[in-house]
């Protein structure tokens, strides 16, 4: 019996999982995709136009960028909607808003104009019949070292030399943000608990998990 019939895992399931840059989205988007045999749907980070721009000019880029990811994850909305689920999602769009925009905006490197004018696109876009909200969002949570340490091994130039302080605020902002997320249910994990890289087996107990979190409907 495979992973996803035996903790009855609905095929049209849509996981999202969210959490800081360089936590292990996108480690455990591949592995839970190949243990439920689902499909994924990651987020363009090589053949972003703005990402370079925007990390060497934060005041220049903040709105193109907002704009470009938007619409890209609108289209993935779209196409995990078309497709009638079964999808891993690498970041959910709600973080986009709730964490991006809002702390360009409040930090002063996104105007006044320019995020009101993202957020009322925002709003009318998640209004709409193309947007299912997930079945479970993974929040994957852990301390600020370690995750700094990951950014600076996984090597994105850019990343490597964004100031210490960018990730720290994030940081915080993340931890408050997901205390008052209530968009769909929460399983929350903390990279302490699990290592996808070296033990592959433990991809099980983060799926018996997810299944209670679906299941029970209750916001872990
Ligand atoms: N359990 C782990 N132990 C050590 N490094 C990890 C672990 N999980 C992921 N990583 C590494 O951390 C870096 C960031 O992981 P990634 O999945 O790309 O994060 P995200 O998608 O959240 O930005 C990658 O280099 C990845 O190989
Ligand atoms: N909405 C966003 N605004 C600014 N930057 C963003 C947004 N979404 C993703 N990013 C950046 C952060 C990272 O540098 C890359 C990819 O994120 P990751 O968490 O590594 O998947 O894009």
């Amino acid at each position: 019996m495979n992973l996803r019939a035996k903790y009855n895992i609905p095929e049209n399931a849509i996981i999202t999982i969210a959490g800081t840059v360089g936590v292990g989205k996108s480690t455990m988007t591949k592995s839970l995709a190949k243990a439920l045999g689902f499909q994924t749907s990651f987020e363009n980070v090589d053949h972003n136009p703005y990402l370079d721009k925007f990390y060497a000019d934060f005041e220049r880029w903040s709105f193109h960028l907002q704009i470009y990811f938007l619409a890209e994850r609108f289209k993935e909305q779209k196409r995990m909607f078309e497709q009638g689920g079964g999808f891993i999602q690498d970041r959910s769009i709600y973080e986009d808003t709730g964490i991006f925009a809002k702390m360009h905006a409040d930090k002063g490197t996104m105007t006044t104009v320019d995020y009101e004018t993202y957020t009322s696109l925002f709003d009318a876009m998640v209004m709409t019949p193309f947007f299912p909200h997930p079945d479970v969002l993974i929040y994957i949570e852990g301390d600020l070292d370690e995750i700094v340490g990951r950014i600076q091994e996984r090597g994105r130039e850019m990343e490597q030399k964004t100031p210490l302080a960018y990730w720290e605020e994030m940081h915080g902002r993340y931890e408050e943000w997901i205390e008052n997320f209530t968009s769909c249910p929460v399983l929350r994990l903390n990279i302490q608990d699990y290592d996808l890289i070296k033990d592959e087996q433990a991809v099980e107990t983060i799926i018996e998990k997810i299944s209670m979190t679906i299941h029970s409907k209750v916001t872990v």
